[in-house]
């Protein structure tokens, strides 16, 4: 089944068009996940104990979770053992998983991340990921033909929620931004490739920082799903989401991590359910983020 549709499934069965954000940083893990030795290899395993869990709270209850590559990189080659194990757990438990790996590069290396993150012999075996643009469309284009061959997705930076994205993001030439040329380029890259649901499998990234670019996005790509980070923690609220979103409230899916995953660290948990109870101040917040986003 196309990815598009896969997720318009997920988010159907589940009710939810919440991502939860797989995140994990030694500095905020609650203490009982925290390892006796300091070494990357128990980090490893922290991690993936951690995310394990929070795998088995979210699961059925949100549409898709996203590991970020980069703290799992942080750790060296165990953190990307760790990696790899998070993904394969989350597909056993049958949720969608968009790996962040923000990853481009020239096309013929473009073809080998494609092939390493969504192909057909992946050994990450992600459903979907985020790709930068900045090389353009041939850049772009091994990631398409993978997602052809095995059902995949990617998601292309448009409008970033970092409050700096607009130094070039925001820039204009012959009339248009370059987020705008980027989203014309999504917009085709998706032509001939709609599934059932109405949408393709070349998504985009816009931040639930910039409400009205996420209009005007929605308005632009009507064939893409939009992966909206920037809730929560970086003080999106659902009122700014919306715009993400078709008459259906179909086409978006909004993430958080820190708001999710860290919540027994949020005062509104911290002292009902705190570090003991953790998973428990997971499963709150996640029921938070779903009523919030059920308008
Ligand atoms: O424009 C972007 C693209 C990606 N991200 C990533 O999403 C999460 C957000 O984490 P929070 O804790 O909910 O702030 C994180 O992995 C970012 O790298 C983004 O924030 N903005």
């Amino acid at each position: 089944m196309n990815f598009a549709d896969q997720l318009a499934a997920a988010t159907q069965s589940t009710g939810s068009v919440a991502c939860v954000g797989l995140d994990p940083r030694k500095a905020s893990l609650p203490k009982k996940i925290i390892p006796v030795s300091d070494s990357p290899d128990a980090w490893a395993a922290a991690y993936t104990l951690f995310c394990r869990e929070i795998i088995d709270v979210v699961a059925g209850k949100v549409a898709c979770v996203k590991p970020q590559s980069a703290f799992f990189e942080q750790l060296g080659p165990a953190g990307c053992v760790s990696l790899g194990e998070v993904i394969s757990y989350a597909r056993l438990k049958n949720v969608l998983v968009i790996v962040d790996g923000k990853r481009n590069d020239i096309g013929s290396t473009a073809t080998a991340y494609a092939d390493a993150y969504l192909g057909q012999q992946s050994p990450w075996g992600g459903d979907s990921l985020t790709v930068s643009p900045y090389l353009g469309r041939d850049s772009l284009e091994p990631f398409v033909e993978v997602c052809d061959q095995r059902d995949a997705g990617i998601f292309v930076l448009v409008k970033t929620s970092n409050p700096g994205g607009g130094l070039f993001q925001d820039r204009t030439t012959d009339g248009q931004t370059v987020y705008q040329s980027v989203a014309e380029l999504v917009r085709e890259m998706n032509e001939g490739r709609v599934g059932k649901c109405g949408y393709g499998p070349v998504g985009a990234v816009v931040g639930a920082t910039y409400p009205q670019q996420l209009a005007e996005m929605r308005a632009a790509m009507p064939t893409s799903w939009i992966l909206i980070p920037g809730f929560g923690a970086q003080g999106g609220g659902a009122d700014d989401v919306k715009a993400g979103f078709d008459d259906q409230r179909l086409g978006a899916v909004v993430n958080s991590s820190r708001h999710i995953i860290f919540a027994h660290r949020r005062a509104e948990y911290a002292d009902s359910m705190g570090e003991d109870r953790w998973q428990d101040a997971v499963e709150a917040a996640t029921i938070e983020m779903n009523q919030q986003l059920s308008w």
